[in-house]
């Protein structure tokens, strides 16, 4: 099995008798971008400021790097680096220089400032004032910042919000670059599935402090399962006739619904169905998207517990 950079076991936090984050376990993998995913106010800063040491939990326990992170606070943050809301900068010192106050606390060698420009794609600005930079170059500088110290985790409480479309996909190609050519680990956490959806290799979902899918997004995107619609003379017969024959059939209104079918089988379907003499008028194919499956989840209702049950299970 793959080293285990973060492991929580029933993390949570109460703040004013509210629970904040609750029972939260949580699993990333050396090498992993792991998209932490969940509604505005589910959870996921104060997540990362317990992972980061920056608040301590109620309960459960935090592992960095396979040890327990209480007991060897300073030696996990030594290997960690993080963008936790908006950088702060002084405006009027270049990003170089900026840079530079930095790397004399982590006490890094001062050629890790250029190497780290360079990663960001600031080397040609790096000479100029902080205070007109655009929104996405001082994010960038922010990771510039988190990463001087070459830290084998970095973690990032969304880094895209707020940036253009032009912003998030410069964000999105810097961190993919990571894992595969420095041999980071990301944290990543957003409100928008569609924002990480082509960086992460794996998810967590939090949804009013609890972890309600924890897999790849190919696992995200199975839950998606095509229905097939087909509108009928009259729905009620259609359904109880196909059951009758051994296939599910959910009735709609004047329609049955069917889920995973083949080809074939959807011709035996309308076959069965126009002798029986139940007329056909319209068959069609409907597949989630991705946002509507997160949205089902991070709902009041849809299938939060068939899919909490399963992600405890595996
Ligand atoms: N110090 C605090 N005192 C009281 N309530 C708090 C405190 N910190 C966080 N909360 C509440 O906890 C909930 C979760 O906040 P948190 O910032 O962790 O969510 P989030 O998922 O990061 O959302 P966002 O993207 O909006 O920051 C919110 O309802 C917030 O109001």
């Amino acid at each position: 099995m793959a080293e285990l950079m973060i492991l929580t076991t029933n993390l949570t936090k109460v703040i004013k008798k509210k629970t904040i984050v609750d029972s939260l376990d949580m699993k990333i993998e050396k090498g992993e971008i792991y998209g932490f995913l969940g509604p505005n106010g589910a959870g996921k800063t104060t997540t990362i400021k317990m992972l980061l040491g920056l608040m301590k939990p109620t309960g459960g326990t935090i592992e960095l790097f396979g040890k327990n992170a209480a007991d060897h606070q300073l030696e996990s943050l030594r290997k960690m680096g993080s963008l936790v809301e908006s950088p702060s900068y002084y405006g009027h010192l270049t990003a170089r220089e900026n840079l530079e106050t930095i790397r004399k606390i982590l006490q890094v060698q001062k050629s890790r400032i250029d190497e780290v420009l360079s990663i960001v794609r600031l080397t040609n600005d790096s000479n100029r004032p902080v205070k007109g930079f655009s929104l996405g170059m001082k994010q960038r500088l922010g990771i510039a910042s988190a990463i001087l110290g070459n830290p084998e985790l970095l973690i990032l409480d969304e880094p895209t919000n707020g940036l253009d479309p032009s912003g998030i996909h410069e964000m999105r190609d810097l961190i993919k670059r990571l894992p595969r050519e420095y041999g980071m680990t990301v944290l990543i956490s957003s409100h928008l599935l569609s924002e990480i959806d082509q960086m992460a290799t794996k998810v967590g979902i939090i949804s009013k402090g609890k972890m309600i899918f924890q897999d790849s997004i190919s696992k995200l995107k199975s839950k998606a399962k095509e229905q097939v619609i087909i509108r009928t003379g009259n729905s009620v017969k259609a359904a109880s006739l196909l059951l009758s024959n051994g296939q599910t059939a959910e009735q709609s209104g004047k329609s049955v619904i069917l889920r995973d079918m083949t080809d074939s089988r959807i011709a035996q379907v309308i076959a069965l169905l126009v002798k029986s003499g139940i007329e056909v008028y319209r068959v069609e194919e409907k597949r989630k998207s991705l946002e509507e499956i997160f949205l089902d989840l991070t709902g009041e209702g849809g299938n939060v517990h068939d899919v909490h049950s399963k992600s405890r299970s595996s």
